[in-house]
């Protein structure tokens, strides 16, 4: 097997199976009784071959195909907001796109189980639905912007679809967003606007008050709100800062100081938000948040509207708490016609339009479909917002790794006996790399995608493994041996123990009654080098036998000849013993599965004590 594959193109979610995780999967995994039983059809070897969705030739991926890259076609990305030109370009090159804008909800369900990959903008609610009815063809949902709070991420991670934004490219914009909203609001300009065009003149009415020497509270410290900082400086007002996850350090080379939530809304003149929503952000802007203002504070909203609790905005305008309001964003969107709030004399409004500059919105559309065509192709995606972001230079290093891990798994599982099923998988990783220098998230995926992928109908990736494995009760156990040496290669050996379990290949257990397998990376190829406690070298690819015997003269033959006669043809072959004369294991390398009269004329030789035929 060559392994020169990109890394980058071993992540998740190149593929999928058609068909959708089984939901009355049972809570833990029991494997079938006879090696034999194995659904071939079912096993989605991640090493087969097959044709890439892209143009142009592509290496191997870990995942399986999806059912249009399956069949050899392009994938199909779906549209469903309008996106800049550049992007849609760049996704024209490499799928058929389908831009089918203000779909219903309905309409959407229906569209999604005929593409791989869905692009949207905040105008587009992507919810459980949307995933079920993908039926496991969607793998990628691209959100081209910043916010992901309009995809269920729960469900996009169950459904082991990756989810990637564009958090970059809109950042200035809707900065320069908040600046604009922020001077007009402090000058009632689109009040006036409105009322010079109405025909009146009212000099008085509109009297501002002044930005300098004002205190701008800014919550949210992120791209946006330090980018709002900056700006707001350059018009000689005082910045303090809240963000509990804000590093002070960045905070102090702008200028800004970071204080706790009541100290800036006590203290600011101006308050501009944001932050994302989420589940703690929700309403975090209320009554009891308003009351603790400093009276005639003004506030400026380009987050979400989910952020504020409206009616209680509403009453503090009402009420004169808040002077005035400067909202881009709402609750619901569009927010209702006759909307008190949008209606309201010291509240303007624009409809969502902080990203909304042809800059941003070409950068954005090529952000974006950058990454959906990269998340397709299999390649590691920078933006992923539900699955680990493992730096491409570790996974080029990693490559060959993340293949022996899910041989491990996938060979492992093969040797439990029917019964209690599987429930405790240690994986212990011998390196000389001290453990904060060895990432081992994507190799704790690809065990768990090797054991559950053929005893199930569940498909796994990097996004959804943890998931799956929770799901199916199964407890992945992570331990470290450091070794001593250069901390040259990533990784000395890879061992899946399964505890609690029995075996049906008595030879595969450890003196602590575990299911025990050990491979390591040789040649840049996965060797299994470990059977319970029997030394073995032989190289993960295709078929596998392995016989227990006695060791004594002439199995090797007779097992070798038997296989030979029924024309099967023999890979590779070695032999591990505990000492002459005692226990040894046979493992023999096929390309080809024997046929059931060969393997009984295994199990019928004499000294053969068991053996198992295992599919890799
Ligand atoms: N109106 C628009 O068109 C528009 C455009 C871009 C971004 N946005 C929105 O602006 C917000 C910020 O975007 P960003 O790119 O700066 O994101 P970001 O992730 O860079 O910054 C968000 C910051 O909020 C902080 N935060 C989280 N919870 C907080 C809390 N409870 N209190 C204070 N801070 C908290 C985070 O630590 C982070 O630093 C998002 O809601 C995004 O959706 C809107
Ligand atoms: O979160 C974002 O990126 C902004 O709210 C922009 O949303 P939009 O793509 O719908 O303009």
């Amino acid at each position: 097997m060559a392994l020169a594959t990109p890394l980058r193109r071993l992540l998740p979610v190149a593929a999928a199976p058609a068909t959708a995780p089984d939901p009355a999967a049972p809570s833990s995994l029991t494997p079938p009784r006879r090696a034999l039983s194995l659904r071939h059809g079912r096993l989605r070897s991640s090493l087969a071959a097959f044709p890439s969705p892209s143009p142009e030739p592509r290496s191997r991926s870990l995942t399986a195909p999806s059912a249009s890259a399956s069949a050899g076609g392009r994938p199909t990305v779906l549209v469903t907001e309008k996106l800049g030109t550049a992007g849609l370009d760049l996704l024209r090159a490499f799928a058929n796109v389908d831009c089918s804008y203000e779909l219903t909800a309905e309409e959407l369900r229906a569209k999604v189980s005929l593409v791989d990959a869905l692009v949207v903008r905040s105008g587009t609610q992507v919810t459980r639905e949307v995933f079920e009815a993908a039926r496991g063809r969607l793998r990628v949902v691209g959100r081209a912007g910043v916010g992901i709070d309009n995809v269920d991420l729960q469900a996009a991670t169950e459904a082991g679809c990756l989810v990637v934004n564009a958090p970059t490219a809109n950042t200035v914009a809707a900065a320069e967003h908040a600046v604009a909203l922020l001077a007009s609001m402090a000058r009632n300009v689109a009040q006036a606007d409105a009322s010079l065009k109405a025909g009146k003149w009212q000099r008085s009415k509109y009297i501002g008050v002044t930005l300098v020497g004002k205190t701008l509270g800014v919550l949210g410290f992120g791209k946006v709100g330090s980018e709002v900082a900056r700006r707001a400086k350059g018009l000689g007002m005082d910045i303090i800062a809240h963000d509990p996850y804000a590093p002070v350090d960045r905070a102090r080379a702008i200028g800004v100081d970071l204080v706790s939530f009541d100290e800036a809304i006590s203290t600011a003149d101006f308050i501009s938000l944001h932050m994302p929503l989420t589940p703690s952000t929700e309403k975090l802007f209320n009554d009891e948040t308003f009351a603790k203002m400093k009276k005639g504070v003004r506030i400026i909203n380009v987050a979400r509207g989910g952020v504020v609790d409206e009616e209680a905005l509403l009453r503090a305008l009402d009420n004169g708490t808040v002077a005035q309001a400067a909202l881009d964003v709402f609750t619901e969107e569009p927010p209702p016609r006759d909307s008190k709030l949008v209606q309201h004399e010291n509240v303007t409004v624009t409809p969502h339009l902080g990203a909304s500059t042809t800059e941003a919105q070409e950068g954005v559309a090529i952000e974006i479909a950058e990454a959906v065509i990269g998340a397709l192709r299999g390649d590691l995606a920078a933006t992923a917002v539900n699955a680990p972001m493992v730096p491409a230079e570790v996974l080029s290093e990693l490559s060959p790794y993340v293949v022996l891990a899910e041989k491990l798994g996938r060979l492992v599982v093969q040797l439990v006996a029917g019964g209690s099923g599987v429930k405790v998988v240690k994986v212990v990783y011998s390196s000389t790399r001290d453990p904060d220098d060895l990432d081992t998230r994507i190799l704790r995926a690809m065990v768990t995608k090797g054991i559950v992928e053929p005893i199930s109908s569940a498909f796994v990736n990097i996004v959804n493994a943890d998931y799956v494995a929770k799901q199916r009760g199964l407890r992945i156990i992570e331990e470290r041996i450091l070794l001593d040496g250069s901390p040259e290669t990533p990784l000395d050996s890879i061992q899946v123990h399964l505890t609690n379990v029995e075996s049906k290949f008595g030879g595969a257990l450890s003196d602590a009654g575990d299911i025990r397998v050990e491979g390591k990376v040789k040649d840049g190829s996965p060797h299994l080098t470990l059977v319970g406690s029997f030394s073995v070298d032989v190289s993960l690819e295709g078929n596998l036998i392995l016989c227990r015997q006695v060791d004594q003269p002439g199995v090797i033959g007779k097992v070798g000849s038997i296989l030979g006669n029924m024309n099967v043809n023999v890979s590779f072959m070695s032999v591990g013993r505990t000492a002459r004369g005692k226990q040894a294991i046979m493992a023999i390398g096929v390309d080809e599965e024997p046929e059931k009269e060969a393997l009984k004329l295994i199990g019928d030789t004499s000294s053969v004590e068991e053996f198992v035929f295992l599919k890799l």
